[in-house]
């Protein structure tokens, strides 16, 4: 694979929701700030926001207070937003990645590599992103999985869009398994106040990403439920150390947890009020049920959906995760809220792994 050494030509960002098009905010602003000649455009599926975006330059509905770059282009049409995009970037929740990024196969490049955004896990299937990616494009291309596999990367990291909407600084981390793909992607989103490191530890990369959402559910409900700073940062703590444990038996590396994709991401996630799934978790814990918090949120919380998936992975991988069974348990009404308490660390003391 020999990716133009002087970035992607043009990329196309899927999804027009919050982190979609803050991210090609990132792209149009590193393109101007490299001096590079490329093309940004963001697609979304609905044709009249499309426009509208376009004419105003604002998404009013996902980032209304941000002026989105002049050289940014927009489209609801897939065969053209893709047409020419050496980088694909999926910005699509994650259980709509697989019927999205279906309908748009047949239209990607042969020779492009494909960024996911997203930070969940696949219900039903308990598969990743980047798995989702490889399997769907090996369907619809004449490139087989394991090759899309080494064109599949992610990005992931302490990202709340608003922030690096409003340019306050942000690291974040692309991950892929060939480490010159990560380092092309990273080059080409590197702006001002958006700094992407690289990693060859996809697994870990993602699996950090998306438990950290069951994680924040949980600190939401702590928070819900009144619970001070003790209590938020044991489960914190608690939920890296199971989250820890759920990479390394996929083969993820300890490092990747430990850095901003991991620990980075879910202390940000787990201490913002911006977080949708920290949202969620505090207005469960405030004794609203699923079906009103569902009805309250305006924006995806990958968690809730992902939260079973990740348990399944867990016990079918014979890893121990209390915090997401209890989020899980709460999440199907099988536990009252106020219940919760003592099931986040109420492990037996006897227990494999005890130690801190
Ligand atoms: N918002 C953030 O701060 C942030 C940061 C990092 C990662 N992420 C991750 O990025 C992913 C996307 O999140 P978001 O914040 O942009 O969500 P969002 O709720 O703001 O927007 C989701 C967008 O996806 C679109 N969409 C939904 N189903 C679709 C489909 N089938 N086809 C096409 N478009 C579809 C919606 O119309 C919407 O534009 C999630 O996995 C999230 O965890 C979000
Ligand atoms: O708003 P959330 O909870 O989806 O979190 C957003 C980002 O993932 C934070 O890194």
């Amino acid at each position: 694979m020999t990716p133009d050494p002087n970035g992607p030509r043009k990329v196309t960002v899927l999804g027009a929701g919050s982190w979609g098009t803050t991210f090609a905010k990132v792209l149009a602003d590193a393109a101007a700030d490299a001096g590079a000649q490329r093309t940004v455009c963001l697609w979304g599926r609905d044709p009249e926001s499309m426009q509208r975006i376009a004419r105003e330059h604002r998404n009013d509905r996902y980032v209304p207070e941000i002026e989105l770059p002049e050289t940014l282009e927009y489209s609801s049409d897939l065969r053209s937003a893709l047409a020419g995009a050496d980088l694909v970037v999926a910005a699509i929740p994650a259980q709509s990645l697989r019927a999205q990024l279906g309908a748009a196969a047949s239209y990607v490049e042969p020779e492009a590599v494909i960024l996911s955004l997203a930070k969940g896990l696949e219900s039903g299937t308990g598969l990743r992103m980047t798995q989702v990616i490889a399997q769907v494009l090996a369907e619809h291309t004449q490139r087989t999985a394991e090759e899309w596999a080494r064109r599949a990367c992610v990005l992931s990291g302490p990202n709340l869009a608003m922030e690096i909407a409003r340019e306050e600084p942000t690291a974040s981390v692309v991950a892929a398994t060939d480490h010159d793909t990560a380092a092309w992607v990273a080059r080409c989103c590197a702006a001002p106040y958006f700094r992407p490191y690289t990693n060859t530890d996809v697994i870990g990369t993602e699996i950090g990403g998306l438990v950290k959402n069951v994680i924040a559910l949980c600190v939401g409900i702590c928070d819900g439920r009144g619970y001070g700073d003790n209590s938020k940062a044991s489960v914190m703590t608690r939920g890296l150390a199971e989250t820890t444990r759920l990479a390394l038996a996929l083969g993820g590396d300890l490092t990747t947890l430990s850095g901003l994709s991991g620990m980075g991401d879910l202390v940000a996630t787990c201490s913002s009020s911006l977080s949708r799934n920290h949202t969620a978790g505090r207005l469960l814990g405030a004794g609203l049920s699923l079906e009103q918090v569902q009805d309250a949120m305006t924006q995806t919380a990958e968690g809730i959906k992902s939260a079973p998936a990740v348990l399944a992975l867990a016990r079918h991988h014979g890893v121990d995760m209390p915090i997401t069974e209890a989020v899980v348990s709460v999440l199907r009404n099988d536990v009252p809220v106020h219940e919760l308490a003592p099931r986040l660390l109420g492990r037996d003391l006897k227990s494999e792994g005890n130690s801190a």
